[in-house]
């Protein structure tokens, strides 16, 4: 199991500042939506560059023009790049031939499928590297979160790692845990807590505890 960190709501420098204090115990970087519109494709690859060594995920969350968007992100450095489950056949397929070529990984993001169970089986058949079940910020603020969808995807996917993204905190990381995904995403968990270091040191040891 491993643990993405998530930056959303900061700058380039502070990113990178960031990921300077957690660094040894996260295993991806993901940049972050907000951070693509704000600061485009040259976040990643600054990231990239400051810490080689690290994964870094572009969240672009692409819904069309996917082969030439996986390219660019590619170009830009990004090891893992996000498509929408709610996007074309032909786009997800794109992004994956794409990501083939330049030796990269493609993550589905589900937010926002409405059948969930049908559609992870779909783009489990296209070769996709990992499915994430998320609930955005928008629905956190409502109350919910993806724990039950978890369980869904790892019931009906097959050949897909499984990820699962939002909202997640130290208090409710054993239960996601207990799903056993491939990939717990965490963003405010850490970013927005006192101790930055503390809170990702001890998420570390529970996802490598498994
Ligand atoms: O993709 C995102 C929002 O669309 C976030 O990166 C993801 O939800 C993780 O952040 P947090 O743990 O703060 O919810």
């Amino acid at each position: 199991m491993e643990l993405q960190l998530a930056l959303d709501l900061v700058n380039i420098p502070q990113a990178i500042e960031l990921v300077k204090e957690v660094e040894e115990h996260i295993d991806i970087v993901e940049i972050g939506t907000p951070v693509v519109i704000n600061e485009g494709l040259r976040a990643v690859k600054e990231m990239k560059e400051a810490f080689p060594s690290l994964k870094v995920l572009a969240d672009l969350k692409i819904m069309d023009a996917a082969g030439y968007e996986v390219m660019k992100a590619s170009e830009a450095g990004a090891d893992i790049i996000t498509i929408l489950g709610a996007a074309e056949d032909m786009s997800i397929k794109g992004a994956v031939e794409e990501a083939k070529k330049q030796g990269k990984k493609i993550l589905v993001d589900m937010i926002a499928v409405k059948d969930l169970e049908t559609r992870a089986q779909e783009v489990d058949a296209f070769g996709v590297d990992y499915i994430c079940v998320h609930t955005g910020y928008d629905l956190q603020a409502v109350g919910k979160n993806s724990f039950e969808d978890l369980q869904t995807i790892k019931r009906v996917v097959k050949n897909a790692k499984t990820a699962v993204a939002g909202g997640i905190k130290l208090e409710t990381l054993p239960e996601v845990i207990k799903a056993q995904p491939d990939l717990v995403i965490v963003g405010g968990g850490i970013t927005g807590q006192a101790d930055i270091k503390g809170a990702a040191a001890q998420m570390q040891k529970l996802v490598k505890q498994g």
